[in-house]
Formats: C-alpha cells, sequence, structure tokens
C-alpha cells in the first residue's frame, strides 16, 4: 500500500497491518487485490473471523453505501485508484474520448507504415531492432488499453448515456469489433518460437494481425471530421494520407520483388544501391509513376514484372477514380458551402444578359453582391441555420444579433427572452446606395429597424431630404399598425432611400401584429411617434380620429353596458335552472310518495274500506311518457 492514505482509510491500512500481513505480502497486494480481499471479506463472506469494524469505520458514509459515488466496495485502495475509480466510464461524444481516439490513430498508422517497410526491407528491421522492439510493445499496450477504453465506453439508449460498466462491457464484447480487437493484439510473433514452426523471416510479418485495427482508425478520422472547423481540409489530408500509404505499400512490394528477382539485373527493377534510403526513394518514385497512371516506368522484362505492373496500374485506375472523385467532391462542398453563405451573382447576371439588361443596373446588381462578400452579409443566412432545431436556431440567431437588436431603441428595455423570440422573426436584408427601401403609396408589408448605415426619407422629387435615420432607429410602421385618424390607410407615408449600403432587419405585419399584441406598450410607442410624423406630413386627420376615439370610447361603452347586462342575465338563468330543478325534485318525491299509497292489496284484505286519510286519486295515476 503507498504511504499516504486519505483520512477515512487509515483505520483499515492499520488493521491489514496488524492482521498478519507480513510486510513480504503487503508489497504484493497491488490496490486491485486489496480490493479483491475488501470485497470478499464485506461482501462476500461475512462470517468472516477478522474482524471487520476497523475496515468499516475506516471508510466514509459514501464509500460504505454500495449505491454512492465512491461506494464501490471495490474502492478501498491507494489515492491513485481514488483519483481514477475502477467505474470510471467515458462518454462517447466527449473531449476525452476524442482525444484518446486520436492518440490510437498513432500505433495503427505506425503499424500500417512500419511493419511492411521491415518486412520488405531487411536491413531497415536489423538496423534499429530495439527501437522496434520498443515501438511495438507501446503500440501492443496502446491496443491492450484501448480495449480496456472499449469496455469503459458508454453508450445511448433512449437517448440516455448508459454508465453502468457491466453493460457498456457486455455490450462491447457483443460486438463486431471485439473480435478483430482481439485478433488485432494476439502475439502471433510468439508463433515463431515454437519448436516445428518455420520462423517467419524477419518477425514484423508475423505482426500483420495489428493492422486489423483499421475500424478504429476510421472511427478517429469520422470524428475529426465532424469536430474540426476545416472538415474539407482534413477530407484532402486524409485523402493524401492514403495515398500516399498506397504508394508506400506499392513500393516496398516493388522493392521486396526487385530484391527477388535481384537488385539491378534489369532496367526495370530496383537498381543496387548502397544506401537503402535510396532505394527506398526510387521504390517509392516508381510507385508513384504506377499509381498515378504517369506512366514513363521502364519497360517490364520478365512475367513478375508484367504481372506486378499490370495489377499496378489496374489499382492505379480504381484509386484514380475514387481520388478523382473524392477531390471532385471536396471541391464542390466547398464552392456550395460558400454559396449557402453569399447569393450566387452568376444566374442573375445571366439573366440581366439574357434581357438585355445592362448598363448601371447590371452595375449595381454586380456591386450588391460584392459588397455582400466584402462586408460578410449574410442575407441569407435563416436557410443556413434552417436545419437546426426551433430553439436552437433561436441561441444562435440570439448570440449573433441580439446585441445589434439591444441597439434599436424600441427593444432596449425589452427582456431577453422575448427578444430571442423576436430575432427568429427578423430577416436581414441588405440595401445598395440609392435604393428606395419603399415608396411613397405603396401598400406597407413589412417594417425595418436600422442595423447599420443611412437613410434618407425622401421627398416627391427623390432628392430633398427630409429627414435621415440611422442605426437604431426604425420605420415602415405608419401604414402597418392603423392609426387613427390616418389619411393614408395602409400605405406607405414617405419614401425612403438607402444613402449608402444598409444593413435591415425586416420584420412582416403578421408577425409585427402578433408582437405588438404581446406588448401593448410598445404599440403605444409606435403609435404615439407615427401620431407625431402623420401630424407634422398634414397627413392625421384630427377630426376624423376625435370621431373614431369618440366611436372607440362609445363602443367600449356599449361593450361594457352588455356585459353588465349579459352577466345579469347569466345570474338569472342560474337561478331559474336551480328552481327548476328543486321543483322537479319536489315532484319526484311527491309521485314516489302517491305510488307507495297505491301498493297492491291482500286478497282478504281487497273488501275492506279504504281508510278515511287516504282517499284514491286516480287523477295522479302517472301515464306512461309522464316526466
Ligand atoms: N419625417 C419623417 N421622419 C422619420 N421617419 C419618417 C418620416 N416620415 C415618414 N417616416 C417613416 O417612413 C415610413 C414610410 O412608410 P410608413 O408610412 O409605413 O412609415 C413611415 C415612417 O415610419
Amino acid at each position: 500500500l503507498p504511504p499516504v492514505l486519505p483520512p477515512g482509510q487509515a483505520p483499515a491500512r492499520q488493521h491489514l497491518r496488524t492482521r498478519a500481513h507480513s510486510q513480504d505480502w503487503r508489497r504484493r497486494w497491488t490496490c486491485h487485490g486489496v480490493s479483491r480481499a475488501r470485497l470478499l471479506l464485506w461482501g462476500g463472506d461475512r462470517r468472516d473471523p477478522l474482524s471487520l469494524e476497523p475496515l468499516k469505520s475506516g471508510l466514509s458514509a459514501g464509500q460504505r453505501d454500495p449505491k454512492g459515488g465512491c461506494s464501490d466496495p471495490r474502492s478501498l485502495c491507494s489515492p491513485s485508484c481514488t483519483a481514477i475509480p475502477r467505474n470510471w466510464t467515458l462518454d462517447p461524444a466527449g473531449d476525452w474520448h476524442y482525444r484518446w481516439i486520436s492518440l490510437m490513430v498513432l500505433p495503427i498508422l505506425y503499424n500500417w507504415v512500419v511493419l511492411i517497410l521491415r518486412c520488405c526491407f531487411p536491413e531497415v528491421q536489423e538496423a534499429h531492432t530495439g527501437l522496434w522492439q520498443a515501438l511495438d510493445g507501446l503500440s501492443d499496450a496502446l491496443y491492450l488499453l484501448d480495449i480496456a477504453v472499449h469496455c469503459h465506453t458508454g453508450f445511448l439508449e433512449d437517448g440516455i448515456l448508459v454508465r453502468d460498466i457491466s453493460r457498456t462491457r457486455r455490450r462491447y464484447l457483443g460486438s463486431w469489433t471485439f473480435p478483430w480487437d482481439v485478433m488485432a493484439v494476439l502475439p502471433t510473433e510468439l508463433l515463431c518460437l515454437l519448436p516445428g514452426v518455420p520462423r517467419v523471416p524477419g518477425v514484423p510479418a508475423a505482426r500483420a494481425n495489428r493492422c486489423l485495427r483499421v475500424p478504429r482508425l476510421f472511427e478517429a478520422f469520422d470524428r475529426c471530421e465532424t469536430r474540426t472547423g476545416w472538415p474539407n481540409v482534413f477530407r484532402m489530408a486524409k485523402l493524401m494520407l492514403y495515398l500516399l500509404l498506397g504508394i508506400h505499400w506499392h513500393g516496398c512490394l516493388y522493392f521486396a520483388l526487385s530484391a527477388h528477382l535481384g537488385l539491378g539485373v534489369d532496367p526495370w527493377v530496383c537498381p543496387s544501391s548502397a544506401r537503402p534510403l535510396r532505394r527506398y526513394l526510387h521504390s517509392f518514385y516508381f510507385s508513384t509513376l504506377v499509381l498515378t497512371t504517369v506512366g514513363d516506368t521502364p519497360t517490364p522484362q520478365r512475367e513478375e514484372e508484367l504481372l506486378f505492373l499490370t495489377a499496378g496500374f489496374l489499382l492505379a485506375v480504381l484509386g484514380f477514380a475514387t481520388i478523382t472523385g473524392s477531390i471532385s467532391t471536396v471541391i464542390v462542398n466547398l464552392s456550395s458551402a460558400s454559396t449557402a453563405f453569399y447569393p450566387d451573382a452568376g444566374p442573375v447576371r445571366r439573366y440581366l444578359r439574357a434581357w438585355g439588361v445592362g448598363g448601371r443596373l447590371a452595375g449595381r446588381v454586380v456591386r450588391w453582391h460584392q459588397h455582400l462578400r466584402a462586408q460578410r452579409k449574410l442575407p441569407a443566412e435563416w436557410e443556413v441555420l434552417q436545419h437546426l432545431p426551433r430553439g436552437l436556431r433561436a441561441e444562435v440567431a440570439a448570440s449573433v444579433h441580439l446585441e445589434a437588436l439591444r441597439r434599436v431603441g424600441l427593444f432596449r428595455s425589452w427582456e431577453h427572452g422575448v427578444l430571442r423570440q423576436l430575432v427568429l422573426r427578423l430577416r436581414p436584408q441588405v440595401f445598395g446606395p440609392g435604393e428606395f427601401v419603399c415608396r411613397r403609396g405603396d401598400v406597407g408589408r413589412e417594417m425595418y429597424f436600422i442595423r447599420e448605415g443611412r437613410l434618407a426619407v425622401v421627398a416627391e422629387d427623390g432628392v430633398t431630404q427630409l429627414a435621415v435615420l440611422g442605426e437604431g432607429l426604425y420605420f415602415g410602421e405608419i401604414s402597418l399598425i392603423n392609426i387613427k385618424g390616418n389619411t393614408a390607410g395602409n400605405r406607405r407615408t414617405a419614401n425612403i432611400l438607402s444613402i449608402g449600403y444598409s444593413d435591415l432587419f425586416c420584420l412582416g405585419k403578421e408577425d409585427l401584429a402578433e408582437v405588438l399584441a404581446e406588448f401593448p406598450c410598445a404599440r403605444a410607442a409606435m403609435e404615439a411617434k407615427g401620431r407625431e410624423l402623420l401630424l407634422r406630413m398634414g397627413q392625421l386627420d384630427t377630426g376624423a380620429e376625435a370621431a373614431a376615439l369618440a366611436a372607440e370610447a362609445e363602443a367600449r361603452r356599449r361593450l361594457q353596458g352588455l356585459e353588465v347586462a349579459l352577466e345579469g342575465l347569466q345570474t338569472r338563468a342560474a337561478r331559474l335552472l336551480a328552481q327548476l330543478e328543486a321543483s322537479a325534485l319536489r315532484m319526484a318525491l311527491r309521485v314516489q310518495r302517491l305510488e307507495g299509497h297505491r301498493r297492491p292489496v291482500p286478497q282478504d284484505r281487497s273488501r275492506r274500506p279504504p281508510p278515511p286519510s287516504c282517499p284514491t286519486r286516480p287523477e295522479l295515476r302517472l301515464q306512461p311518457g309522464t316526466p
């Protein structure tokens, strides 16, 4: 046991020391051993002659609780064990799992690159035997550790992460990757040591099973691709890696064939050169020529050479087609990613050309597109975010635009949650210099909030500026909110011209109505401002406004009267209903009583005259259908 134990574990340790555990014995006990012993003592045979009290008292309540966090009876061990509990699990979507599988790329690639090199270039194997043995051992250790990590990797069940070790382990053992993982760590090189088994030339060939770990490599690549911010760059790099690996393998095999046929015996085989690096580079160069179908290789002289080259060319055709296809996909992805952000100017330009629209107008269209790209304005950002769930989309949109919305005076006092809802209804729009956002007399369908830029309210001549609107202001609301006495009705009261490039948020009429229904104070503020503007423009009919206000007051008064009358009627109706029910009940009781009196009289008593207090009332006999 390590010298320092957490305070709670000291009695347990003392107990072990005093109970016939020799120094030697204790040293040999790993924390696993202690854990197992404790499991035996505590969870297993309770008739243990040793006193359990020191053990129990040495544990904290949490540890004693078999269901708690560090409660596993097996967790009584060294501080290092308490730091990494035995029942740890990794979240497969978490950072640690990602880091681990990224690390696993190294041993897998090591085996894929180095084994074939050592097999085909025996001098490389012999020159650094010690280094290779160390690296082989390290890679095997990582492979074994990876199996343990697999056993401790949680999985999702009904959307919930399962962290139960026994279940994660069972799941991994039943998965299709488990046999591959086991086969990849089998110490097959030991077979060469068995008597009677012919020694595999150059032990690395016996380690070929280490290459079976490739599914983990693909998993790591997949994960990296989803995590990285540059997926297309990553895809290209991955493609290059596969290409280089293919050339490397082909080059090694080419050299092996050359060595088999005799180095330098003809122009096709690898020349006999003293330096292994030179030989490897020649093989790599030769394979590059073959696999990229560049050709220009020496003519093969023998059948083996012909066969090898033909197989190489066939592989090259297949590989080349795959690589070309993948690269074109990456390029298409790159261009589609940029068009997803910015509208493509090409189709618009072709359209203008087809209809013979040129000159200034075509120039304005081009400049507008250029401005979007240069200033990173995204008018189609909702299309980019459309696949996100609504809540997440609102979060993203709020984090991008909330600051700009807060600058709009109207929204300054609004709550964060309301703005988050509003931001999804706003559509970003960009207007170029000299462009009219709205013209006087048009029917109003949306209003605008200025995010950036300057706009002018211009007179009928289109030049005279009556007012200039800037960042944080809004316009276009008068034609939407039905201000009393507005002679323009639902039509625009002014021309609004963008002076430079203006970045606006646009809000539709229905969305505005919904927002204002929830916020009467915002409606009041808008109406007050609109009324003031209308008054200034002389477009407010005060007589009509007063009449409308009076009519509204009258309507409100009548409505209140109707409400009072309705309430009275409801009370009376309720009272009548209660009376009706009471009289129905009384009637039913009376009928019941009368029927009781008219029960059939026994035969011998039938001749007796009826008692004087109970006269027969034939008129009260109920007829069928009588309520
Ligand atoms: N003098 C002004 N100053 C500022 N804004 C104005 C002025 N006149 C009109 N507007 C705004 O311009 C908008 C034009 O469309 P609407 O009439 O819907 O609403 C109008 C107002 O919001």
